[in-house]
């Protein structure tokens, strides 16, 4: 079972722990069709009513097109080692492909510098799915040619920043662009194929990342950076933990979220073996005439086969899993794990109807990931707490961020697991995609009813500036909550 464990470790940080946070363009930039942009998915997604819960979109968000030098300050009063941000693929190349945006080029330019001037490290994501309009309008990530223009986008991005990024995240949550993106349609493009489409844009997804880091090792070796990939993944702790077909079910849960990328990159260029027998099986009971679940090209596994350098890992929450055989006629992601995840009615909530505080959770899931892929450099790429009433006084995002930094800290210490560094989503406040700006994640609020968009620090802002200085330990924390 879990236990809220109530002694807090917080011992010292090993003294190099990169400490930081993440954003992402479409959520905080604004300046949607500014300086020669081109428009991506997601400026044509939130003009389609009803996608966007409070009617909003990200065309303003928080104006850190124009306020970054402030951002920069937000973060440098907080003490932070490291700042974890996206490259909106459309500033670089407006049609995905082909000709350069010099102005879009020389705004992220001037944002690492600023970082640097500030002794922040920039962590890059290339891709936090802000897909090109253009290349969707030629398939995007069901195109397998997609393969080929992130590459070349990638490219660019290494020639023109890499001098100064030594830490580059191909793809953020490829999971959640495609169930959301091409699964249920709840985010941008806003496809349905639930047990189709998912599995053609995951190949190509896996396959653009394993092309990114291959010509990254190929032509800019020198740079002397890292590529590594972004992944999100809920812990699955069996409903009955004394139940071998619960386990079993849990470990399916896990490798059809987490292994469903990471096995053919961090293992062996495959597809997770369950999810092969899986959806192999089921594809044939429902009289296909091939597995909905495409396989890699020989050629393409060797490509993509230890195409890491570490593991970034986005963790949030945790399920307890049970086996549940579907029904055959029921083609879809879900229902090809034969398994229900419910929550616990026992787990507090938060601002996001998915996010339970479930701090056990982050060490179980970084032990897991040790066990699976071996001794790989992990990243916690994003971990946060969202409310709705967005308190300044966020008591309750200090308890979140408290309890699951001492089970990180107890995955380092006690279990010996190689976690570099740890990004909190998010700095501030942003769009929070189909859920608008209802859903606050940020240790900084943000007045999006003035054209300002005026930053207010939150207390959590300060506890974690109290964190990074201490490197773990914080005298001035009571230890109550
Ligand atoms: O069947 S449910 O729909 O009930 C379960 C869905 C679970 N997912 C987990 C990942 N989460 C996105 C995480 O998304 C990440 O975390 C942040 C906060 O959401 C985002 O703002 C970041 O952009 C993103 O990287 C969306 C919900």
């Amino acid at each position: 079972g879990y236990v809220y464990e109530e002694d807090l470790l917080y011992d010292h940080f090993p003294g190099d722990f990169k400490w930081g946070c993440a954003t992402a363009a479409y959520q905080i930039e604004g300046a949607w069709d500014e300086d020669g942009k081109g428009v991506s998915i997601w400026d044509n997604f939130v003009r389609i009513p009803g996608n966007i819960i409070d009617g909003t979109t990200g065309d303003v968000a928080c104006d850190s097109y124009h306020k970054y030098k402030e951002d920069v300050q937000l973060m440098a009063n907080m003490g932070l080692k490291s700042y974890r941000f996206s490259i909106a693929w459309t500033r670089i190349l407006p049609n995905g492909i082909g000709e350069r945006n010099q102005a879009g080029i020389d705004y992220y330019k001037n944002l690492i510098a600023e970082l640097k001037a500030n002794n922040i490290e920039p962590a890059v994501t290339l891709y936090h799915w802000d897909l090109p309009q253009a290349l969707e309008d030629m398939g995007g990530w069901l195109n397998d040619s997609v393969a080929d223009w992130f590459e070349e986008y990638a490219r660019v991005c290494f020639e023109e920043f890499g001098d100064e990024v030594k830490l580059w995240i191909t793809l953020n949550e490829p999971h959640e662009t495609t169930i959301q993106g091409y699964g249920t349609g709840t985010m941008a493009p806003g496809k349905h194929g639930l047990g189709t489409l998912v599995y053609i844009a995951s190949t190509n997804l896996i396959r653009a990342h394993a092309y990114a880091y291959r010509a990254y090792h190929a032509d800019f070796a020198n740079q002397n950076g890292q590529v590594g990939i972004t992944l999100n993944v809920g812990w699955a702790e069996p409903m009955d933990p004394t139940n071998e077909t619960h386990i079993e079910a849990a470990e399916t849960n896990i490798q059809f979220n987490l292994g469903w990328f990471a096995h053919a990159i961090y293992k062996n260029g495959k597809y997770p073996d369950v999810m092969r027998q899986k959806i192999d099986e089921k594809s044939y009971l429902q009289g296909l005439p091939e597995s909905r679940l495409p396989q890699f090209t020989e050629e393409d596994s060797l490509i993509i086969e230890g195409a890491h350098d570490f593991l970034g890992i986005n963790f949030y929450s945790s399920n307890l899993v049970y086996p549940e055989i579907s029904d055959i006629e029921d083609i879809s992601y879900y229902a090809d794990q034969d398994l229900a995840a419910p929550q616990s009615e026992d787990w507090y909530g938060s601002g996001s109807s998915w996010l339970k505080v479930t701090p056990f959770g982050i060490r179980r899931i970084l032990n897991w990931a040790a066990k699976e892929y071996g001794d790989v450099d992990i990243y916690i790429t994003e971990n946060g707490f969202s409310d709705r009433q967005g308190n300044i006084d966020d008591l309750q995002r200090i308890y979140y961020y408290k309890h699951y930094l001492n089970q990180m800290l107890k995955a380092i210490v006690l279990d010996g697991v190689s976690v570099k560094g740890y990004y909190a989503w998010s700095l501030m406040d942003n769009m929070e995609w189909a859920m608008g700006y209802t859903e606050k994640f940020g240790m900084h609020a943000v007045n999006m009813s003035s054209p300002d968009r005026e930053r207010t620090p939150k207390e959590s802002s300060k506890w974690y500036g109290r964190l990074i200085a201490e490197n773990g330990y914080v005298e001035s924390v009571s230890p109550c909550f």
